[in-house]
Order: C-alpha cells, then sequence, then structure tokens
C-alpha cells in the first residue's frame, strides 16, 4: 500500500494571474494499491459530494497520466483523506489531479519527473498556478513555453506567516471566470505587471514595506469580489490586526493574508472579528509547505 500527501494552494497570489501561486501546510492523503479489477474508493469521512466511480477527480487524472504513459491502470483501492476544503480557492481539484498523476506514476513505474507532471497537471486543471506549488512546494512562477511550463520556486522568509479566512459558502472556479472580462485595459494589465515585480522583490529581498500594495490586482478581483459576501470587510479585520496584505485566494471565495512571523494570536483576534461578518468565517493560520507532493510506502 502507498500513500500520496498532496498539499493545498493558493493560486495567483493575487496579481500573477493564472501563473503564481503557494503551497500550504493543509494536505489532503490517499492510500492506494492496485487490485486484479475493478474500482474501490472509500473516505475517511462521510463526502457525498465526491463520486466513487469512474467521475471521481483523482481516477480521471490517474487514467488520463496511464494513457499518456502508454499503459493500463489496475484495478485500483483508494482511500481519500480530504483535508483541503473543497471549492474555496485552495487548490482541491489540483491536489486531486496531482494525487491522481503520482498514483499512476508509482504503480505503473514511469518515473516521470516533476515536470512531466507539471505538464499534464496544468493540462487537466486548465493553468499551472495551484498544481506547480502542490508538486514543487513554496512560491513558483510557472510561464507556459514551447513544449510544457517553466516553473521557478521563489524562496521565501521564515520571518514570513500565512492565516487563511475560509467562508462557510463555495464558490467554483467555473463560475469565479465566468465573470472576467475578456479583454482588460492597458492601464490593468500595466499595474499587475508592475505588482507582480513588487510582490517577487519583496519576498526576494525579504522586505514586506510594499507588500500590501503589491497585492492590488486589476485582472480578477475586482470582479470576483462582488461574488463574496464579507470581502472588504474581512480584508479591513486582517489589515487592522497587523497584517503586511491580504487578497483572494485563487478564484476565491477564501482570502490569503501574510503577516509577520510569529503572531501566534493572529488566528483567534482574526476569528474574534470575522464572528460579526455574514459568511460563517473561519480563520486558519498555517505556514507555507516547502516540500510539495510526495508519495510513501506504507
Ligand atoms: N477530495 C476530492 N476528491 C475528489 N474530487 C474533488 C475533491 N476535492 C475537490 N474535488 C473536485 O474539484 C472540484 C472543485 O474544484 P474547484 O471549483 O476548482 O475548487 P478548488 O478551489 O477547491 O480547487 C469539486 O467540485 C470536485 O469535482
Ligand atoms: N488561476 C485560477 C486559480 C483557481 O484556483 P482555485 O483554488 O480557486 O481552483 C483562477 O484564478 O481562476
Amino acid at each position: 500500500m502507498y500513500r500520496v500527501h498532496i498539499p493545498a494552494s493558493s493560486g495567483n497570489m493575487c496579481v500573477g494571474f493564472d501563473s503564481t501561486g503557494l503551497a500550504l501546510q493543509i494536505y489532503n492523503s490517499i492510500d492506494f494499491e492496485a487490485r486484479k479489477s475493478g474500482l474501490v474508493i472509500e473516505m475517511d469521512t462521510p463526502a457525498p459530494f465526491i463520486p466513487t466511480d469512474g467521475r471521481n477527480l483523482i481516477v480521471r487524472a490517474a487514467r488520463r497520466a496511464a494513457d499518456r504513459m502508454g499503459k493500463r491502470l489496475p484495478g485500483l483501492y483508494l482511500k481519500q483523506y480530504n483535508r483541503i476544503p473543497h471549492t474555496r480557492g485552495l487548490g482541491s481539484s489540483a491536489a486531486c489531479i496531482v494525487g491522481g498523476i503520482l498514483l499512476a506514476d508509482t504503480l505503473l513505474g514511469a518515473g516521470w519527473s516533476r515536470e512531466q507532471v507539471l505538464s499534464l497537471a496544468s493540462e487537466m486543471e486548465g493553468h499551472p498556478d495551484n498544481v506547480a506549488p502542490a508538486i514543487y512546494g513554496g512560491v513558483c512562477i510557472s510561464a507556459k513555453a514551447e513544449d510544457g511550463y517553466l516553473v521557478r520556486p521563489v524562496p521565501v522568509g521564515e520571518d514570513l506567516a500565512v492565516c487563511v479566512a475560509i467562508p462557510g459558502f463555495t464558490l467554483s472556479t467555473r463560475k469565479a471566470r465566468e465573470v472576467l472580462p475578456a479583454s482588460v485595459p492597458m492601464k490593468d494589465a500595466v499595474s499587475n505587471i508592475a505588482n507582480m515585480g513588487l510582490l517577487i522583490a519583496s519576498l526576494y529581498e525579504r522586505d514586506y514595506t510594499h507588500l500590501g500594495a503589491a497585492l492590488h490586482d486589476r485582472l480578477h478581483e475586482p470582479y470576483r469580489k462582488t461574488l463574496i459576501q464579507g470581502f472588504d470587510d474581512v480584508i479591513q479585520a486582517a489589515y487592522d490586526l497587523g497584517a503586511y496584505g491580504a487578497c483572494l485566494s485563487g478564484a476565491g471565495p477564501t482570502i490569503l493574508i501574510f503577516l509577520p512571523a510569529g503572531k501566534q494570536d493572529f488566528e483567534r483576534q482574526l476569528q474574534e472579528k470575522l464572528r460579526s461578518i455574514p459568511g460563517g468565517w473561519k480563520a486558519v493560520l498555517t505556514d507555507f509547505d516547502r516540500r510539495g507532493a510526495f508519495v510513501e510506502t506504507l
């Protein structure tokens, strides 16, 4: 029996739309082994929204990977430990896709490189910003190349901490992409390019003076925040408590918050403020995952 662990991810880092993302210390795990035939999927806790047949995203990714490897998957037994809240902007679909590909790679002995995993996972997810950090860990910037993706990890200081505010309601990525315009004014594109530069410089230099300003996006957040009850109030609450910056996580509705490391009381203080904001918000102080997905033998 094997077990694959895949971190949650926060796509975009707001201004790096569809290209940049970070991995978090919240994990889905999947136990798996080959069977002679058939497909058995179990959950460690009830998850009525997850299909337990061939429509399951992990299985679809594993089958797609097997096709790409030119091999056939055997029968499968899976047990899912779902810890990443789904449809909240924390990369649950990316985790399933990466997990399914690594499962196929392990059972079929294909020995795929991380670049090969990234290429297929991005194709399935439609963008690389979640799957890259889910595979490599940390903060990753990915750019489409002629043949696959170029991916660069960005070092993150131990002095930077991360918290997420997760609402009780869901927002599918599909729905959150439908509200985006087909084209944007040149000045908005220029603003994002400048802020993306500032963001990466802040991380490299470990100087967070301009981190909040760098997180001002004009390509997607202004359109999506109208779908998110309490958005402005949650962002304000984070700044009031001394956060460096706060923005939409992925396609939302979760909000990603950067803060100085060592503020152990931040989660409790934020939760106190979230109580008066409609939407059933929950504060979770977490950290960057710096390893990425991995498979262990049980
Ligand atoms: N643990 C899981 N097992 C199987 N499928 C899942 C799981 N988590 C999420 N999914 C699939 O991914 C979809 C959510 O994807 P998406 O809307 O992109 O949200 P997210 O921001 O969580 O990635 C779900 O509707 C479901 O199809
Ligand atoms: N770049 C994508 C990110 C989607 O992330 P998710 O965690 O919400 O699925 C987008 O902004 O649509």
